[in-house]
This record gives structure tokens, C-alpha cells and sequence, in this order.
């Protein structure tokens, strides 16, 4: 051991001076470091001064401006048309610098120089040239999910499947597609009618809708290939956008190694278990098809939509150019090749190609394959789902755009509910106008960026962008710039009027990126988005609370609206009811009156996935729990959360609640209620009490607490063994014992080995009993478990009893009463006292018997005594004692009544039992006997001992 012989304050001051060298140190290091770095990045660091950009700091450059929430609100006011936007926090301070340099801003994370474009002519060079395709540095926190697939890769082995993949996204492919898009979209409408009047976030639904799709259509399989809905991957997406979102913009995130570490990494993993399963399912179901020979999609078409089928392939040569799908007029990309070009072959849909490039040669490998499909699925989902859902939030918030629509849609089906054909899709002039201004001011992708291998001089000025730079092409921007549309952050759908388009900059609308790496789906998502949305515009009118000036966008990897103040407000209104319903404050009144209010208002909530509600149950029924000891109607709410959170991730931590899952904590709930249920009915009605036990063990098994499982399996098996069914009960004990031996519970363990050995008494198989008992004992032992020692000795000692071995029950009993003694159990302690005597009394009763014959007629009694005196005091046994006054006569009396009170161990002695004994009388009766003068005969007489005997 060191002594700190220093003073406290030597100590201190050189503590002082270690974090001084360190820091000494530490700066000149970092100054080092960054002349080396600009040394080594001259022309990059050169080229960069020469751009315009807002101010940053030394070393860190304009790092700051990437912090804060992604989620959090600021207005700005955008600079020419005073109209306000809400914008989250992060993405609105960037957006505003946009505007105040005109074409090119250029920012420093640290040594990283981002720059943002903005001018149509300067994303023109970047986009529409061969050579900087490759993706930026921050696509690298995709990898985990997309693997190396078309989004991300880049050089031969991205050019090699653009090839393959971009001709199974022709448009004569995607007429294949128009009956699966029209039932599905028929089945989206069936959904919403369901939902009555209720208020609801479309975007929900637009996830759902666009999965089910893509899988029945791209993939080729049928949605019930997985068991849940497109739902819960679309969820799963969501918040896999959240967590890489998070890494964007917390930069300490960025590490590997670090973000593991975080709550991030393990969230991560589990949804891309989501993910992935769904993937490796559509796989496999695709491959066992094509080997059964089916070809195209197994889905299911219902037959009032098939029979338009044969109409729609006489019109398969129809070649439709323009901003139709998607591409600015006069642009053509790998999608508009001629159907010429296209054999029969190259005609399969996305997933139907792959196996056969997989399968014919080594172009495509299985893992590539997944890789694929998984970019396929997040690509074409959440960026159809984004454009949708604006298109429908844009339609409630202009009414008369949206009269326009539904006049539209009139003029071309009438009353017909008849499905959409493709040539329908191109008579949707106007919807497609509102469709493509949606894209326009909300564009699903709000950025694009590249990084550069070479210095690129830009067209719209004398700049040149240095080589190791990342480019942001960034289209939101690009699409508000106000020499491009008039009123720019205004809504208008004629902005697309083909006369306007036509004088446009190509470059000057770019939803769909553009180029040689431009969307290989716009045309699938242009198609899609036409069936879906003009079927819910045939049913429905949308309308909203909401007007355009109240959205909220999340800076997102995809563009979206931010949650709006309902649940924000629900979130609050949990936390009052947490803080008085459970709080320090004796207020929990208050806390019920909250947490009811708090029911009804999230009850109509479910754009959360009604993770809200459920929380909101579950703490209602805790609380009937705790502070009511309303077990009933606790249990309701909590059967009622535990039903909503079953299968979801949901992590109740945001809310400061602080458990694991709000499903965990509901049946931790419930299998409290239900064993205290099932004790207070055990004796009147075992039946019932075992099948609460039953249900308790399963909630147990659900929360993952296996002590308290066993526990439930426990008081099953007792119960059982009460309706008399011990054979039962055996069963369900060796359960327990299965569990504890698997789990290493050694102290419930040797609890059940007891229950287990009283079952094999009960069945009549007392020699299995003590060979449980006695491998409980070793096991107590080794483990230092004093308490369940004693119990093993105990049990071993009454069985030997029992047996009418009283020589090799003794020992057990003594070690027993010395453990319990030593515990301090009392009870135990004294049961065992009065066994142990028992036994040792039941040894030494023939040798007291002997004495006693042997022992003169008139005073056999006396002699008796004498001897137990001498047993317990060792006095002298010629010592003529006082029997009324000392103590040695009373402990045989007690011995004998020791025996009667056991009754069950008792002994006849002669004809007569020892339970006739009353050991006061039998006491005063020897006393007063002795004083007159006429010991014990009659005595002797009178207790059964004969005369003759004596
Ligand atoms: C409204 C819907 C859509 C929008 C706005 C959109 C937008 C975009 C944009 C801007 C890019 C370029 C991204 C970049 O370079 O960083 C892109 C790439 C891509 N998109 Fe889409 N997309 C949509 C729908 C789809 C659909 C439905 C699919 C597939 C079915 C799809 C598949 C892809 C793929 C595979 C790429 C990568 C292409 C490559 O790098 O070669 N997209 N999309």
C-alpha cells in the first residue's frame, strides 16, 4: 500500500500541473497539426478562400451551425417575399445562409469543405457529367443498411448494374405494374373509409401503401410474403433515417466505434433486423418461385381490376416524352432509350432480372442482389411516401387547386369506379401540374451530394471548386430560385404549364436528380404516384387544420413534415401526470384527474404508431395499481397497453419514464396482479388460481424475469398438488427445476428441490424424496446457502422419523435446530427443537423403560428422574434431589409432553398412550403422593404400569 505523504495542497498543485503540461502540449499540437493540414491541402484551402461563405471559426470553421435539433423550430423570413417558412432548426440556419450569397457558399466542418450550389447552369456540370459520380463520404453511414448497392456505389461496379437495373424501370415494364398500383391504391382508400372522420397523418398510410406496392410490383412477390403488414418496415426506415440523420448532425456520432457504444448503435441494430428480414424473406420467396418456373409478380390482382389488362398491352408502344415522368423537357437520361432498343429479354421486372443475371452468369452475385434490394426498397418507398403526403397536405391547404383536381378526375372517369389505365394517367394533366409543383417546393430529396476527384470550374461565375471537396447540389434552393418561377415559395401548379417548362433551364428542376445518376425510379414513381393519388382524389375531399405557412420541415435525409403540437402537448401532459400521480408531492389526486385527461386526449392519437396511448394507459394502470390497489381495473389498462405495445420497439426512455419497454413494464404489472390475484383465492378455488398462475407465468416469460417465472410455475405446482394431483405437480416442479439449472439459480433451485421431494411424498415415493433432499443438502452446502441446509436436514430428519429410524434422524434434526438457530428463524428453530427431542426422546425410551423395570417397586419414579437429572445436569445420581423445586423432573414431564403435543410421532407404552398424560397432574399427584407417605404405587397403578411388573 502507498501512503500520500504530500501536504493536500502539494497533492493538488500537481494535479494543476499535469493538466497544465497537458495542455501545453495539447496546443501547440493542434497548432501543428493545422499548419501541416494547410500545407498539405494548399490548393484545396487556396481555391476555398476564393469562395463566398459565411464566417466560421479557426480550426472548427462553421461547425457550430450543424449543431442543435434536427426537430427543433425557428422561423426565418425568406428575403425577397417576406413569406415565412418553419424550418427545423439545423436546416433553416443552412438554408438561410443560401440566401445570402447568390450561387456559391461554401462551408468548413472542421478540415471537411462543403460547398453548395444553387445556379442550374453550375449543377449542370456536376450532374450531368461521367466523371463525378462519385458519392460523398457521409453515404458511407448508409453502408449497414444498403450495403454497396446502386445509391452508393460508384466506378465500374455502379456503371455495370445502372445498366442492368435501369431497363427493368422502362416504362413498358411499368404498364405491367398499373393493375397491381390500382389495387393496391383501391386498398389504401378501403383503409382510410375505415377511419370514418377521424383526423389522421396521411403519411402512415402513404409508407404502407408505397412498400405493399414496390413489393408486389418491383419485387414481384405478394405482400403477405411477410406476416406484418408494410408498416412496420416503413417504421423501421423511419427511424433508420432518424439515427443517420442524428450521426449528420451530432459530429461525435460519426465514429464506428463510438456509435456503437451509444444507445444510437443498439437501436440501429434491431431495426435493420426489421429490415433485413424483410429483405432475405422477399429473396427467398422470389428465388422459390423462379425455380417452379413463374415468372413476374405472384401477387394477387382482384378480377374486376384485371380485366383491363388486354387494353392496356395494345397500347404498350405508346412513347410518352416530357415532364410526364418526371425528366425536364428536352433532357433524356438511360430511361428514355427507344422500345426499340430493349430485346424481350431485358423486359423482366427489377427482382425477376436479378435472379436471371444471378443465375446466368456471374454477373450479379446473392449478396449484391440483397444489397440492391434493399436500395430499391428504401429508395422507392420513403421518397414516394415524402411526395405523396406533401401532395395531399398542398391539396387540403388550397381548396380550390384541389376542386380543380376532383373536376379533373370527373371529366375522366365520370361515375365510373372503374380502375385507371395508363392512358388515364396521361389525361391527368392538371393532377400531374400539382404533382410535379409538390416536387417542386417540397422535392423528397432536398439535396444531392458528390465528391470531387478534380478542380471543376463553375459556368455560373469565376470559381473554381477544388479537388477533395464535397459538392451539395442543393435542390430545394435551386427549386425556389425566383429567376426560375415566379413567386417561388408560392404553391402554383402552373409553373408547369408546357409553355413555362419549355423556357426553363433544364437543370432548373431536378427533383429526380439528373444525369447519368439521376433516379433510375422517376418514371415508376411518377406512374405510381398518378394511380394512387388520383384514386384518393376520386373518393375523398382532404381537408386540414393546417395551413401551408404552419408546416414544419425536418431536415431529414428525406424531406418531411415535422410532428405536429398534439403530441408534443400529450408529451407534457404524461410528464405532469408522472410528476403528481407518482411524484414526492402527496398530489396524486391531481395526478389521476392528468393522467384520465391525458387517456382521452391521445385515444384518437395514432399517428405515433399510438405509442403515446399506450404509454398513457400503462402509467394509468400502474397508478390504480400503486396508489389505489385497484388490481382489477389496473389490470384492464395495462392488458390494454401491453395489447397496443406488443412487437414494438418502443423505448419509453424519451419520456423519462426510465424502463426498458413500455411492453416489459406492462407485464411486469400484470404478473404482479395476477399472482396477488391467484393467493387470495388459492385455498377456496385452486382451479382458478392455477390458470391465473398460468397466464402470471406467461407475462413473466414475456418481461424476461425467469426468477419470478419460476416463482408462478412454483405456486402452480402447489396449487396442483392441492386438487390432489400430485403426479401433476411433479411435472410442473421439474419445469422449474429445468429453468433454475439452465439459469444458474441456485437459491430457487433448492426452494423447488424441496417442493419437488414433498411431491414424491405425496405420490407415495418417499426414497425419491430424500435422495432430492439430500442433493439439495450438497448443493446448499456448496453454495453457502445456510438457510436451505437446514431445511434439507430438517426434511431428511423427519423422513427418517417417519421411517421409525430415530438413530438416524437425530443427527439431522441437531444440525437442523443448530442452523436455525443460528438464523434466528424461530419458528423453524422450535418445530425442529420439538423434532429433534422427539427423535432423541424416541432413542433413549427403551433404555428409560429398561431402567425403570429394573428399578426397585418403590421407587421406580424417582429413579426415572434421577436419571433424566443426571442426563441433563450430570448431578450425583445417589444425590436425593427435591423433585417439587428443581427443574430435572419437569424436563422429563416435558419430554413426555413433548411427544403428546407432536401427536403424530406418538408411542404406547404397555396398553396405555402417553397422550393420557397430563403433566401437571401427573406432577402434583407424584408430589403429593411422596409428602403422605404412600409413594407411586397406586401412581403406577393408575398410569398402566402393573404392579406385577414392577
Ligand atoms: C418521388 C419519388 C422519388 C424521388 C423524388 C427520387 C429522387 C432521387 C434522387 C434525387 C436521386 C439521386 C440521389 C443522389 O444522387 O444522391 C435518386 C436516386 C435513386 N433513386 Fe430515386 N426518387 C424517387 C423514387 C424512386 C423510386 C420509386 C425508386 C425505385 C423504385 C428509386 C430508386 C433510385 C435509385 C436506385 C437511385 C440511385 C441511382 C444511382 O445512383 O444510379 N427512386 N432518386
Amino acid at each position: 500500500m502507498t501512503v500520500n505523504t504530500l501536504p493536500p495542497e502539494i497533492s493538488h498543485n500537481s494535479q494543476l500541473s499535469t493538466i497544465s503540461v497537458f495542455y501545453t502540449l495539447l496546443i501547440p499540437a493542434l497548432i501543428l497539426w493545422y499548419v501541416y493540414w494547410r500545407i498539405s491541402r494548399k490548393q484545396l484551402v487556396e481555391l476555398a478562400e476564393k469562395l463566398p461563405g459565411p464566417k466560421g471559426w479557426p480550426i472548427i470553421g462553421n461547425a457550430l451551425d450543424l449543431t442543435g435539433t434536427p426537430h427543433g423550430i425557428v422561423n426565418i423570413t425568406c428575403h425577397s417575399f417576406y413569406k415565412k417558412i418553419v424550418f427545423s432548426e439545423i436546416f433553416s440556419r443552412l438554408y438561410s445562409h443560401t440566401h445570402n450569397f447568390d450561387n456559391v457558399m461554401k462551408i468548413w466542418v472542421g478540415p471537411k469543405l462543403f460547398i453548395f450550389l444553387t445556379d442550374p447552369r453550375d449543377v449542370e456540370v456536376i450532374l450531368s457529367s461521367h466523371v463525378h459520380i462519385d458519392k460523398s463520404n457521409e453515404y458511407r453511414l448508409f453502408e449497414p443498411w444498403l450495403g454497396n448497392g446502386l445509391l452508393i456505389s460508384t466506378g465500374q461496379k455502379w456503371r455495370a448494374h445502372r445498366k442492368l437495373i435501369a431497363p427493368t424501370f422502362h416504362l413498358n415494364v411499368l404498364k405491367g405494374f398499373i393493375d397491381l398500383f390500382n389495387a393496391n391504391s383501391r386498398a389504401t382508400v378501403d383503409k382510410l373509409h375505415k377511419l370514418g372522420d377521424k383526423t389522421f397523418d396521411c403519411h402512415d398510410y402513404m409508407s404502407e401503401a408505397t412498400v405493399e406496392m414496390l413489393l408486389e410490383t418491383a419485387m414481384g412477390v405478394s405482400k403477405k410474403t411477410q406476416d406484418k403488414s408494410g408498416f412496420e418496415y416503413a417504421m423501421a426506415v423511419m427511424k433508420m433515417c432518424d439515427i443517420l440523420h442524428a450521426r449528420h448532425t451530432k459530429l461525435w456520432l460519426k465514429p464506428d466505434w463510438i456509435f456503437k457504444l451509444t444507445k444510437y448503435g443498439d437501436i440501429q441494430e434491431k431495426l435493420l433486423d426489421v429490415i433485413h428480414s424483410l429483405t432475405r424473406k422477399v429473396v427467398k420467396s422470389k428465388m422459390e418461385a423462379w425455380n417452379k418456373g413463374i415468372r413476374g409478380s405472384t401477387a394477387e390482382v382482384p378480377d374486376d381490376i384485371k380485366s383491363n389488362q388486354k387494353k392496356e398491352e395494345t397500347q404498350a408502344k405508346t412513347v410518352v416524352e416530357g415532364v410526364s415522368f418526371g425528366q425536364s423537357t428536352g433532357l433524356k437520361d438511360d430511361l428514355d432509350v427507344e422500345d426499340n432498343d430493349i430485346g424481350e429479354k431485358k423486359r423482366l421486372a427489377f427482382l425477376d432480372l436479378m435472379i436471371e443475371a444471378s443465375q446466368n452468369g456471374v454477373v450479379i452475385t446473392s449478396e449484391e442482389i440483397k444489397e440492391q434490394v434493399d436500395t430499391i426498397m428504401f429508395e422507392g418507398h420513403d421518397t414516394t411516401a415524402a411526395g405523396s403526403s406533401f401532395f395531399l397536405s398542398l391539396m387540403a391547404s388550397h381548396p380550390e387547386i384541389q376542386e380543380r383536381v376532383i373536376q379533373e378526375m370527373d371529366e375522366i372517369f365520370g361515375d365510373s369506379d372503374r380502375p385507371a389505365t395508363f392512358a388515364d394517367t396521361l389525361e391527368m394533366k392538371y393532377l400531374e401540374r400539382c404533382l410535379l409543383e409538390t416536387l417542386r417546393i417540397f422535392p423528397p430529396v432536398p439535396i444531392i451530394a458528390r465528391q470531387l476527384r478534380h478542380n471543376v470550374k463553375l459556368a455560373s461565375g469565376d470559381y473554381m471548386l477544388p479537388a477533395g471537396c464535397t459538392v451539395i447540389v442543393a435542390t430545394i434552393r435551386v427549386h425556389r430560385r425566383p429567376d426560375l418561377y415566379a413567386n417561388p415559395e408560392q404553391f402554383n401548379p402552373d409553373n408547369f404549364l408546357p409553355e413555362r417548362t419549355a423556357n426553363r433551364h433544364y437543370y432548373g428542376f431536378i427533383p429526380f436528380s439528373a444525369g447519368p445518376r439521376s433516379c433510375v425510379g422517376r418514371k415508376y414513381a411518377m406512374l405510381k404516384l398518378k394511380i394512387l393519388l388520383s384514386t384518393i382524389m376520386r373518393n375523398f375531399r382532404i381537408r386540414s387544420d393546417l395551413t401551408e405557412k404552419d408546416f414544419k420541415l425536418q431536415s431529414d435525409i428525406i424531406l418531411k413534415r415535422e410532428e405536429d403540437n398534439i403530441g408534443q402537448e400529450i408529451d407534457e401532459f404524461i410528464k405532469l401526470g408522472m410528476f403528481y400521480g407518482f411524484g414526492p408531492i402527496d398530489w396524486w389526486w391531481l395526478g389521476q384527474q392528468i393522467l384520465m385527461q391525458t387517456i382521452k386526449l391521445s385515444d384518437d392519437y395514432t399517428k405515433d404508431d399510438n405509442k403515446r396511448k399506450t404509454v398513457t394507459k400503462y402509467l394509468y394502470g400502474k397508478f390504480l395499481l400503486e396508489n389505489m390497489n385497484n388490481e382489477s381495473e389496473a389490470h384492464d389498462y395495462l392488458h390494454e397497453a401491453r395489447h397496443l405495445a406488443t412487437g414494438k420497439l418502443w423505448r419509453v426512455r424519451e419520456l423519462d419514464i426510465g424502463q426498458e419497454s413500455v411492453f416489459k413494464e406492462c407485464c411486469k404489472l400484470l404478473y404482479k396482479i395476477l399472482m396477488a390475484m391467484g393467493k387470495k383465492i388459492a385455498k377456496s378455488d385452486p382451479m382458478q388460481a392455477i390458470r391465473l398462475y398460468a397466464i402470471a407465468e406467461k407475462h413473466a416469460a414475456d418481461a424476461c424475469i425467469i426468477p419470478e417465472q419460476v416463482d408462478a410455475i412454483l405456486l402452480q405446482g402447489l396449487c396442483t398438488m392441492d386438487t390432489g394431483n400430485a403426479n401433476s405437480a411433479l411435472l410442473m416442479f421439474s419445469k422449474a427445476i429445468f429453468f433454475c439449472n439452465n439459469l444458474k439459480l441456485t437459491e430457487k433451485l433448492c426452494e423447488t428441490n424441496i417442493y419437488f421431494a414433498l411431491a414424491y411424498v405425496k405420490v407415495g415415493k418417499s426414497d425419491e424424496a430424500v435422495k432430492v433432499l439430500k442433493k439439495l443438502l450438497l448443493e446448499a452446502e456448496q453454495n453457502n446457502l445456510p438457510f436451505y441446509v437446514a431445511q434439507a436436514n430438517k426434511f431428511i430428519g423427519e423422513y427418517y422419523l417417519n421411517e421409525g429410524k430415530p438413530h438416524m434422524a437425530t443427527p439431522f434434526l441437531m444440525k437442523a435446530l443448530e442452523k436455525f438457530h443460528e438464523l434466528e428463524d424461530i419458528s423453524n428453530r422450535e418445530q425442529t427443537k420439538n423434532l429433534a427431542a422427539i427423535s432423541a426422546g424416541q432413542e433413549l425410551l427403551p433404555k428409560y423403560v429398561a431402567v425403570i423395570l429394573k428399578c426397585n417397586y418403590g421407587s421406580g419414579f424417582e429413579n426415572v428422574f434421577k436419571i433424566n437429572k443426571w442426563k441433563d445436569c450430570r448431578e450425583m445420581f445417589w444425590d436425593d434431589g427435591n423433585l417439587s423445586s428443581n427443574d430435572s423432573g419437569q424436563s422429563l414431564i416435558d419430554f413426555l409432553a413433548g411427544r403428546i403435543t407432536m401427536g403424530k410421532y406418538k408411542r404406547t407404552v404397555g396398553s396405555r398412550s402417553y397422550a393420557d398424560f397430563d403433566p401437571e397432574v401427573l406432577r402434583l399427584a407424584i408430589e403429593k403422593r411422596r409428602k403422605n407417605g404412600r409413594p407411586y404405587r397406586k401412581l403406577s397403578k393408575k398410569y398402566g404400569i402393573s404392579a406385577s411388573t414392577i
